[in-house]
C-alpha cells in the first residue's frame, strides 16, 4: 500500500445495474467495498435506458390501443398529451434525474461511494478525479470491478457534431414533442423511440444505413416491423447514407441518398461507444478496443484481481446481462464456485409489436457450422391473431439444431412478444428435445400456439 492509497477489499469502476448490485452484495457480506460513479448511481438503465423509455412506450402503446377503437368496439377520441408522460418521467421514473435514492441505498448496505471520474492506476489501484476537487486513491486486497458502461456514438456525418441533435438521454429528458423528427439509425433504441415518438404526434423518418431496420434480429422481425411501422406513417428509409447534417437555429438539414429532410429534431441512435478509452488500461498493460476479454467468470484476460461487466464486455447490451454477470463476477471475488455461463441471451426490443428473441439466429447457427432447419408461422393467421384483429402482426420462428434434436434459436414477434419468447427461452437453455416440445399442448387460443405451427413448419 502505498503511503496516500487507502486499501480496501473491492473498487467497482461505474455503478451500472450490474456494478450497483454487485458492490451491494459484496458489502453486505461484509468487504470493504468502494463503488466510484461519475453520473448517477443506477447507470443509463433508470434515468436514460430501460426505464424512462417503456414508461413512454406504455404510454405510445395506450394511444395506439386506443385508435383501434374504431375498428372493433365503436368510437374513441384520442388527443395525446405529451406532457403527462414525461412529467411522469421526470417525477416517478428519475426523480428529475436525481439519484440520491439509490445512492442512500448503497450508503445503507456500507458501499463507501466516491462521486468522480477513476480509472487504474496499476494493478488493483484506483485513482479518482473526485467531483469534489479531490483525488483519492485507493487498492484493493480482492481486486476491481469495471462496470463503466457506454455512451451514445456520435457517426462520422460531417457537420454532425456542430448541432444541437438528440440522443437518448436529450429525447427521454425532453418535455418538449418535436413536430417532425429524423431517426439515425434502425437499432434498438432508434425504433423504440421513433414509434412512440410517432404515436404522441411526431411526424418521424427512421434513416438506417444497412439493408434492414434490427439487423442483429432476423430478417421475418425486421419484415414484420418495418411494415407495421410504415402503416402507422413512420417513413422508414434503408440503404440511406446520410451525407451532411446542418441546424440554422430552428431546423435540421438532414442530406441523404435520396434528398434532404427538413426536421424540427434529429435523434441519433448509432450504436453505443465503450466507455473504456479513460479507464486507465494502459496502466495495467491493456490496448484498449472495443471491448474488454473476460472469461465466464467475468475476469479480465491476462489480469489478476481485475472482472469487467455489463455492456463493455460484448456479451449482450442489456440489464438482465449485467446484473447476471454481476452476480457471477460476485460469486467469484468471494471465492465461490460458478456454473456454466448462461449463452441463451433472451433480449426484447420493446416496438409494439415486441420482437422478443432468444438464443441464436439462422444465420449465426449457419455461420457456426450448425445443420439447422427453420420453421416459421405468422401470428396473424394464428386463431388469436384472428381473434385479435388490429395490432396482430407477429411472427414466430424457431431454429431447430438437426443433430441434437433442439431449439438453438426462436424469434417471437407479437403483441408481448418479450414475455412470449420467455417459454422458447427455457427450451433453448434447458435444451428440451424438439421432439418433446412437438408432443405438447398448447393452450387455445394463445398467440404461444403459433410456436406449435412453427415447430410442425420446421418439421416439414
Ligand atoms: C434508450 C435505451 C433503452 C434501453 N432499453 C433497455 C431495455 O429495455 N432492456 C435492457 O435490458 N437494456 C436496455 N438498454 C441497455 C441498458 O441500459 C444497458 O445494457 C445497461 O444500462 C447495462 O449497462 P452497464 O451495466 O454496462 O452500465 P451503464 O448502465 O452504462 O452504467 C455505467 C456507469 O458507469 C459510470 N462510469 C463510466 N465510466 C466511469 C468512470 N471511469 N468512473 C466512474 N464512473 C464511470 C457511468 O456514469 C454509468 O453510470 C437500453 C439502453 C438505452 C440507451
Ligand atoms: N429493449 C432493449 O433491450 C433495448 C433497447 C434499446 C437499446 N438496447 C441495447 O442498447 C444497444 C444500443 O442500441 P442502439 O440502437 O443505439 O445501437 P445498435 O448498434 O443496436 O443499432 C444502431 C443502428 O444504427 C445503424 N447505424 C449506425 N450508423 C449509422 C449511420 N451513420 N447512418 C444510419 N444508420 C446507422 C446501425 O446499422 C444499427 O442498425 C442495443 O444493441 C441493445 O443491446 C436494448
Amino acid at each position: 500500500m502505498s503511503e496516500n492509497s487507502t486499501e480496501v477489499d473491492v473498487i467497482v469502476i461505474g455503478t451500472g445495474p450490474g456494478g450497483e448490485a454487485l458492490a451491494t452484495r459484496l458489502a453486505k457480506t461484509g468487504l470493504e467495498v468502494v463503488a466510484v460513479e461519475s453520473r448517477l448511481v443506477g447507470g443509463e438503465c433508470p434515468y436514460w435506458g430501460c426505464i424512462p423509455s417503456k414508461m413512454f412506450i406504455r404510454a405510445a402503446n395506450a394511444l395506439a390501443e386506443a385508435r383501434r377503437v374504431p375498428q372493433v368496439a365503436g368510437t374513441a377520441t384520442v388527443e395525446p398529451d405529451f406532457s403527462l408522460v414525461a412529467k411522469r418521467i421526470r417525477e416517478e421514473a428519475t426523480d428529475s434525474w436525481d439519484d440520491t435514492v439509490a445512492a442512500d441505498r448503497l450508503a445503507d448496505a456500507g458501499v463507501t461511494l466516491v462521486r468522480g471520474h477513476g480509472r487504474l492506476a496499476g494493478a488493483r489501484t484506483v485513482e479518482i478525479e473526485a467531483t469534489d476537487g479531490s483525488r483519492p486513491r485507493f487498492t484493493a486486497r480482492r481486486g476491481v470491478v469495471l462496470n463503466p458502461g457506454t455512451r451514445p456514438a456520435a457517426p462520422p456525418v460531417d457537420g454532425l457534431a456542430d448541432t444541437p441533435f438528440w440522443t437518448n438521454r436529450e429525447a427521454l429528458e425532453t418535455e418538449h414533442l418535436p413536430a417532425s423528427l429524423a431517426v439515425l439509425g434502425g437499432g434498438p433504441i432508434g425504433l423504440e423511440l421513433a414509434q412512440a415518438f410517432a404515436r404522441f404526434g411526431s411526424e418521424v423518418t427512421v434513416l438506417q444505413h444497412g439493408p434492414r431496420i434490427l439487423a442483429p434480429e432476423e430478417p421475418e422481425a425486421s419484415e414484420v416491423l418495418t411494415g407495421v411501422l410504415r402503416a402507422e406513417g413512420i417513413t422508414v428509409l434503408t440503404d440511406t447514407e446520410v451525407s451532411t447534417v446542418t441546424h440554422d437555429g430552428s431546423t435540421f438539414a438532414v442530406t441523404h441518398g435520396d434528398g434532404t429532410l427538413q426536421v424540427e429534431q434529429l435523434l441519433v441512435a448509432a450504436g453505443r461507444t465503450p466507455n473504456i478509452d479513460d479507464l486507465g488500461l494502459d496502466t495495467v498493460g491493456i490496448e484498449p478496443g472495443r471491448s474488454l476479454d473476460v472469461d465466464d467468470a467475468l475476469r479480465v484476460a491476462g489480469q489478476d484481481g481485475l472482472w469487467a461487466i455489463g455492456d463493455v464486455v460484448g456479451r449482450g447490451a442489456f440489464t438482465h446481462v449485467s446484473m447476471y454477470q454481476a452476480q457471477r463476477a460476485g460469486s467469484d471475488v468471494l471465492g465461490e464456485d460458478l456454473p456454466p455461463y448462461d449463452e441463451s441471451l433472451p433480449r426484447s426490443t420493446f416496438t409494439d409489436p415486441e420482437v422478443g428473441g432468444v438464443g441464436l439466429t439462422e444465420k449465426q447457427a449457419r455461420d457456426r457450422g450448425i445443420d439447422v432447419r427453420t420453421g416459421v408461422a405468422p401470428l396473424n393467421e394464428s386463431s388469436r391473431g384472428f381473434v385479435h384483429g388490429p395490432g396482430n402482426e407477429g411472427v414466430v420462428k424457431v431454429v431447430v439444431d438437426v443433430k441434437r434434436g433442439v431449439l438453438v434459436g426462436a424469434t417471437f414477434v407479437g403483441p408481448a412478444g418479450g414475455e412470449s419468447v420467455s417459454g422458447l427461452g427455457v427450451a433453448v437453455r434447458a435444451e428440451v428435445p424438439v421432439e418433446v416440445l412437438r408432443n405438447s399442448i398448447y393452450a387455445y387460443p394463445t398467440f404461444w400456439r403459433a410456436v406449435e405451427t412453427a415447430l410442425a413448419d420446421a418439421a416439414e
